[in-house]
């Protein structure tokens, strides 16, 4: 018997070694000719994937098939029944779907933690200096620009409240601790008092009327596409500060500009958007805010981390039937 295949969706772009170690000594990797979703759905029909038994996919791989949902998973074929998604966040892929064909899946969470906190912190401390006009104003040979811009304010004593109290959110609030913040969070369940760190349990309404800084950390599903939206925006603290390094879409994007607009908002730093690479013009053309082309597991190690990550799953499907980290949604499958 041959070996049997991984499908490549996106590219092992630094573990190449690991990648010839763990996955091609035990499988024929096959990667699709497609460069667009009809091709990629008409090289699944021609059979060029049978005999795969797990994907291995990246968060840029949506380019070329989209969001893996019932139409993809019609089409994979009848032998996969693993897909490996290298990234915390797997909203492009569709869960139901993958599990009504007994396709289970995995994700890669601890891996991102420290980076993603990391640029979390770098946006609650730019956003609330309100660095960016400045930044700007230099840049185009006005100094600090004219008039100058408001003063910022200090993270000390302010409280933060994170929305989503996962790997992320954990790691945010040790960082956040050294900057003399004090953390308080909402997650659909309370956390052990080891892993909460001693931050306070709130309800989603308290966490909105009375954090200064709200820190978005929460996977992306049918529950929490914009959870943050105009009516949240008027019970939060006037002069709240946003900050969003999970999904663009927890959050309405529309309402936001209109609540920074309104000054309900004082400023935001944004990751993540709605429909990445789009941005909302009235973010684009708001020199206040601070703005990032998703960038927050983009750094070498992190990558590299990720990559090892999902191999591993892939690995370990291959060789005993199971994922090292599924998905929550399929944890007890
Ligand atoms: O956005 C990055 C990730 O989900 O890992």
């Amino acid at each position: 018997m041959g070996k049997p295949g991984v499908l490549l969706l996106g590219k092992i772009d630094h573990a190449h070694k690991e990648w010839a170690e763990n996955v091609e000594s035990i499988a024929d990797v096959k990667k699709p000719k497609a460069e667009s979703r009809a091709e990629f759905l008409e090289e699944c029909k021609s059979g060029a994937f049978d005999g795969c038994v797990a994907a291995y996919r990246t968060f840029s791989s949506f380019a070329i098939t989209g969001m893996i949902d019932e139409e993809v998973v019609a089409v994979l074929p009848k032998s996969l029944k693993y897909i490996c998604h290298n990234g915390a966040g797997y909203d492009q892929v569709d869960i139901h779907a993958c599990t009504a064909r007994d396709i289970r899946v995995s994700n890669v969470p601890k891996a991102v933690d420290d980076a993603t906190a990391d640029t979390n912190m770098f946006l609650i401390l730019g956003a609330l200096r309100g660095f960016n006009t400045s930044m700007l104003a230099l840049r185009a040979g006005n100094w600090r620009g004219a008039p100058a811009p408001p003063l910022g304010h200090d993270p000390q004593g302010k409280v933060l409240g994170i929305l989503g109290m996962g790997g992320i959110g954990r790691n945010l609030m040790k960082k956040a601790a050294a900057f003399g913040m004090t953390t308080q969070y909402y997650n659909r369940s309370q956390l052990s008092e080891e892993l909460s760190g001693g931050a306070k349990y709130v309800s989603f309404e308290e966490l909105i009327k009375t954090s200064d800084v709200l820190s978005l950390n929460l996977p992306l599903n049918k529950n929490t596409r914009h959870i943050i939206s105009t009516k949240e925006f008027e019970m939060m603290k006037p002069g709240v500060v946003i900050v969003n390094t999970a999904r663009g879409a927890v959050m309405d994007e529309a309402a936001l500009v209109e609540a920074l607009k309104k000054g309900q908002v004082w400023s935001a730093g944004l990751d993540v958007y709605e429909e990445e690479p789009k941005i909302h013009p009235g973010l684009i053309d708001n020199p206040h805010v601070l703005l990032l082309p998703h960038m927050g597991t983009w750094t070498v190690e992190t990558q590299t981390k990720m990559e090892n990550w999902c191999m591993g799953n892939v690995k370990s499907a291959i060789e005993t039937g199971k994922l090292m980290s599924p998905v929550l949604e399929q944890k007890d499958m």
